[in-house]
Parts: structure tokens; C-alpha cells; sequence
């Protein structure tokens, strides 16, 4: 696992994170399997004993190093492959939403790519079963609030759009979480136009744009990702910062990214998080949300994203109050959803500054 954890500096670093160890926040780039714990992961492999993915913590922190976006997904699919039932989809999911309401999470937006459960045999039923299962008792015993991303893996082909398309937009099939329409896996040699169709199709049952762009692959691809697949918000979008025309469209329009610095760096999209364009996103006055991806497979978690942000940022607690917020203000809450969540920072953040 690559070590990117902000070192431990004085007494205001550690002030910092404590700081941020409470806060009231949103995550809304989040992947379902990528954020198996160690232990959850240990738990399906020992179920699955046929599994090539190690059940030792050690061996497992091995595992998660990657060579490069490529290996990433080899491995992320060796997870994949450890879900097998709707119970295994059920402890998954109710386990990340303990994980994100430890974290003071109040809402997430998890990004679950139903393709791949039902293609290795999950009853697509069972599956919806399981999540909203988990999601409303999420709810009920720790607060947070779950919504869904369905995500088409685009590499896995337009067959893979077609049945992320139908179980998103099939009544009688899509979770009442369901808010969001994505696109993820690999960019190279996966261009976004194809996946118009879909979009449209998604789109028109209500749901909101949101695939990944610009991680592994030019501006070029963000600019498609709008144009093309409407997107509310974007991914990654890490390259958009090669384009100053992107970034002026991007603030212009007020369409958030999706920043996620650690992730960044695991997968070699860019080479240290001192040269990560999270400061020239603010400059041009882009929405900046931040958020973990893979959490235990990048080594890290929402907490320490944010910690990275006020490094890079150089923020104080008002600025990551502020960063908070701006996930709440690009999440797809309600109005009424929103208000409380920032009215939460707030207080908790005078309370703070106060103290
Ligand atoms: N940083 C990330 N950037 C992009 N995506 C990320 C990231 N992290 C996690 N993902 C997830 O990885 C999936 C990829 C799955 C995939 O490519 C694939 C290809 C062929 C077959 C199958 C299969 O299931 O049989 C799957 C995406 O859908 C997305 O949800
Ligand atoms: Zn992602």
C-alpha cells in the first residue's frame, strides 16, 4: 500500500485533524467494493477460501500496492470476485456506512457498479434487496444517509451499458437510493461518446450525471464527459488543469470535481501529492469536493483527504469548513438535506474556534 499519509507535524497538525476527525461531512466519490476494509475483505476471503486475494492484513497492505491504473483494476476485480451473494453484498455495504458514520460522514453518495455483481451471477433482485437493506438500516442505527451512483465499467463494453442502463432505469428493478448515473474503469481506449445512449436514457428517468473524467486520460475526455454525457459533476477530472479554458468553463458553470488525492497517487495518475493541480482548481475558482475513492485501498480515508486538502490548500479550520460545504452543496440533496448538513458545520466549526 503506498504510504501517503500526511506526516505528523506539531501540535497544529494534530489540532487540525482532530478538528477534522469531527467534522460533519459529505463523500460523494466513494466505490462500494473499493471501500471493503481490511477486515471485510479478510471476512469474504475466508468465506470464498477458492479466492486469490490474501486474508493476512500484511500480505493483504502487499496486495494493494499498485504499478500503475491498469494493475489497480486487475485488483479491484480480484474483490469483486469475493462478492458472491446478496448476504456478502449486504455486510459490504452496511459495513462501509459504519465505516463513513465513524468518520462523522452525515451523507454519502456510493458508487456501485451493479454490473459486475450480476454478471457473476448475483440475482439482480437480491442484490437491489441487500444494498437498500443495508442503506435504511444505515439510516436508522448510525444517521448517515445513503444514496447511490450506478456506474457503467466502460471497459467491460456496451453490453455493460446496456445492463447498468436497464437496472437503472427499470421500476420495477432500481433502488429507491438510486440518484446518480456514472461511468468508471479504465479511459484509455474507452471513449466517452459511446456511452451517450445511456446517458440520455438515465438522464430522462431523473438521474444525475456523474462519471469519472480526465483521471487517467487528457482534457479532452472531461470536455466529452460534458458535452457528450451531460455531467453535472465530474470525476477526477485531474487534467482539467492542463486546459484553462476547461477550468473557466468548469467554475463558469459551476460544475463541481470530484478531487480524490490520495487515489491519485496509488494509482500513478500523478506522480506526488505536491504536484497534484488541486490549487489551480481553486484559483480558476472551480467547486472543489473532497473525497477518498478506494479508502483501504489507497491507504487512507476521508479524514485524511481532508488533512491532505488543508496541506495543499494551506487551509485553515474555516477553509475545511468551507471545503465541507462544498461537498454539500454538490451532493444531490434536497434543499432542506443541505441546510441541516451546513448549519451542522457551522456550529460544530464556531463551537471549535470558540472552545
Ligand atoms: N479510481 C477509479 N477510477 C475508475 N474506476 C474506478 C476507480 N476506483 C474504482 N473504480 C471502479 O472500477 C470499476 C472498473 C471495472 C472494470 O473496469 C471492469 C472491466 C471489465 C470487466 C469487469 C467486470 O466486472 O467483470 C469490470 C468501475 O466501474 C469503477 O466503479
Ligand atoms: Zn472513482
Amino acid at each position: 500500500m503506498t504510504d501517503t499519509s500526511v506526516p505528523a507535524a506539531g501540535t497544529a497538525d494534530r489540532d487540525l485533524r482532530t478538528f477534522i476527525a469531527g467534522l460533519p461531512k459529505a463523500e460523494l466519490h466513494v466505490h462500494h467494493v473499493g471501500s471493503a476494509s481490511p477486515r471485510i475483505v479478510s471476512e469474504l476471503a475466508a468465506r470464498h477460501p477458492d479466492s486469490k486475494v490474501p486474508t493476512d492484513p500484511e500480505a493483504l497492505a502487499d496486495f494493494f500496492t499498485f504499478t500503475d491504473f491498469a494493475h489497480f483494476i486487475d485488483v479491484y476485480l480480484s474483490v469483486v470476485d469475493l462478492i458472491r451473494t446478496p448476504e456478502d453484498v449486504r455486510l459490504l455495504t452496511y459495513e462501509v456506512a459504519r465505516e463513513l458514520a465513524r468518520q462523522q460522514v452525515r451523507y454519502a453518495e456510493l458508487t456501485i457498479t451493479p454490473f459486475s455483481s450480476t454478471r457473476r451471477g448475483i440475482d439482480e433482485l437480491g442484490f437491489m434487496a441487500a444494498i437498500e437493506d443495508a442503506r435504511k438500516a444505515a439510516e436508522a442505527e448510525f444517521g448517515t444517509v445513503l444514496r447511490w451512483c450506478f456506474d457503467i465499467p466502460g471497459e467491460a463494453g456496451l453490453e455493460s451499458a446496456e445492463e447498468t442502463a436497464r437496472l437503472a432505469t427499470d421500476d420495477r428493478i432500481r433502488p429507491e437510493g438510486l440518484v446518480s448515473f456514472g461511468l468508471g474503469g479504465p479511459e484509455i481506449g474507452v471513449p466517452r461518446p459511446q456511452f451517450k445512449p445511456y446517458f440520455d436514457r438515465a438522464i430522462a428517468a431523473g438521474l444525475h450525471s456523474v462519471p469519472h473524467a480526465g483521471e487517467t486520460t487528457g482534457p479532452e475526455t472531461v470536455w466529452d464527459a460534458l458535452t457528450e454525457l451531460r455531467a453535472e459533476r465530474i470525476g477526477h477530472g485531474t487534467s482539467s488543469a492542463q486546459d484553462p479554458g476547461l477550468l473557466a468553463h468548469l467554475a463558469e458553470h459551476r460544475i463541481p470535481l470530484e478531487v480524490c488525492p490520495t487515489s491519485n497517487i496509488a494509482t500513478r495518475a500523478v506522480r506526488t501529492l505536491d504536484e497534484h493541480p488541486i490549487k489551480e482548481f481553486t484559483r480558476a475558482g472551480v467547486l472543489v469536493t473532497i473525497n477518498s475513492d478506494d479508502p483501504p485501498m489507497f491507504g487512507t480515508d476521508l479524514n485524511n483527504e481532508y488533512a491532505v486538502a488543508a496541506r495543499l490548500l494551506d487551509l485553515d479550520e474555516r477553509g475545511l469548513a468551507d471545503l465541507a460545504k462544498n461537498a454539500v452543496t454538490a451532493s444531490f440533496l434536497d434543499a432542506a438535506g443541505k441546510a441541516r448538513i451546513a448549519a451542522e458545520i457551522d456550529t460544530y466549526t464556531s463551537a471549535w474556534l470558540a472552545s
